[in-house]
C-alpha cells in the first residue's frame, strides 16, 4: 500500500516554512485570551489563516478541541506569542496531524532560528533535514530541565509551579530553562540540548508536534504523574529517559486545569 501521509508530512514542512515568514512588529495589534497575560496578535490570525487555507481538507471550527477519529491537523500558528511581541527571539510554527485519535507527524519551524524540526511515526526526527536524538545522561545531578510558568497567575498555582521548580533547581540539576514555546522547549529535548521539558496548562496545540518529535528522537512523553501522555489533559512532561522523568516527577506539584475537550478530569495512573 502507498505511504498514505507522507505527502501531507512533505506538505506541512513546507506550510510551516511559509507560515514561519513572520516579522517581529513594533505595531502589531496585541489582543488578550484567558488572561491579560495571555497573548494573541493579529499576527497569529493571519498566520493561522495561511495554514489552515493552503492544508488540504481542512475544516476549522470554532467549539475548541475535540479529537475524533478522522485525520486531524492540530495547529499553532504563533507558539510563543508573548516572545514574539516582545522580540524575544523564539517563536515557533507548529504543525501536527493525528488519524485514529493517534499522532501521526510532527513538524515545529523555529522561524527566528531557521530551523525546522520534523518527526513521523517510525521514521525518525530531523532538524534540517540532520537526524536528531535525545541526551544520553541519566543522572538528574547533570541535567538541564526546563519548565514555564505559564499564563494563569491565580497566586495558589504560581505558588505549585515555583516551588516545584524550586525543589528541582535544588536535587540540584544544572540548570533551569525556558524558551517561552513549549513546541521549541520539546525540540531542545530531542536535539539533547536539555533532559527534560513539563508543564501544566499548555494546550494540544503547543504539543502535539513536539511530541512525535521527542518520540522519534528516543525520547518519552508523559503525564505529569508518570501515566501515560493524554493530548487533551493539558499536562505534559517530555524527557530523555524514564530514569530522568521519574525523579521529576516525585518532584511536581500538580494542580488541576480544565481539560482541552472540558471533560472532566480524568486520574492518571503513574505507570512508574
Ligand atoms: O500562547 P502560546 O504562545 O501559543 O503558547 C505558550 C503559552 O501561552 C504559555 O502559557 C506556555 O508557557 C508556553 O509553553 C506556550 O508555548
Ligand atoms: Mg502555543
Amino acid at each position: 500500500m502507498a505511504d498514505e501521509w507522507q505527502e501531507a508530512y512533505e506538505f506541512a514542512v513546507e506550510v510551516a516554512r511559509k507560515a514561519g515568514m513572520v516579522k517581529i512588529d513594533k505595531e502589531m495589534k496585541v489582543l488578550t485570551k484567558s488572561s491579560t497575560v495571555d497573548l494573541v496578535t493579529k499576527t497569529d490570525e493571519r498566520v493561522e489563516k495561511i495554514i489552515i487555507e493552503q492544508l488540504p481538507c481542512t475544516e476549522s471550527t470554532e467549539k475548541g478541541c475535540e479529537l475524533t477519529d478522522a485525520p486531524t491537523w492540530i495547529i499553532d500558528p504563533v507558539d510563543g506569542t508573548t516572545n514574539f511581541v516582545h522580540g524575544f527571539p523564539f517563536v515557533a510554527v507548529s504543525i501536527a496531524f493525528a488519524v485514529k485519535k493517534e499522532l501521526e507527524f510532527g513538524v515545529v519551524y523555529s522561524c527566528l532560528e531557521d530551523k525546522m524540526y520534523r518527526a513521523r511515526n517510525g521514521k525518525g526526527a530531523f532538524c534540517n533535514d540532520e537526524p536528531i536524538s535525545v541526551s544520553d545522561v541519566k543522572d538528574i545531578t547533570k541535567s538541564i530541565i526546563i519548565s514555564e510558568h505559564g499564563t494563569d497567575r491565580t497566586p495558589a498555582k504560581v505558588e505549585k509551579i515555583f516551588s516545584t521548580m524550586q525543589k528541582i533547581l535544588c536535587i540540584p540539576v544544572h540548570g533551569l530553562r525556558g524558551s517561552g514555546t513549549a513546541a521549541t522547549n520539546m525540540c531542545l529535548v530531542a536535539t539533547g540540548a536539555v533532559e527534560a521539558f513539563f508543564e501544566i496548562g499548555i494546550h494540544c496545540w503547543d504539543v502535539a508536534a513536539g511530541a512525535v518529535i521527542v518520540r522519534e528522537a528516543g525520547g518519552i512523553v508523559l503525564d505529569v504523574s508518570g501515566g501515560p501522555f493524554d493530548l487533551m489533559s493539558r499536562r505534559m512532561l517530555s524527557a530523555n529517559h524514564e530514569d530522568i522523568a521519574k525523579r521529576i516527577i516525585k518532584e511536581i506539584e500538580v494542580f488541576e486545569v480544565p481539560r482541552d475537550d472540558g471533560v472532566k478530569h480524568l486520574q492518571q495512573p503513574s505507570s512508574f
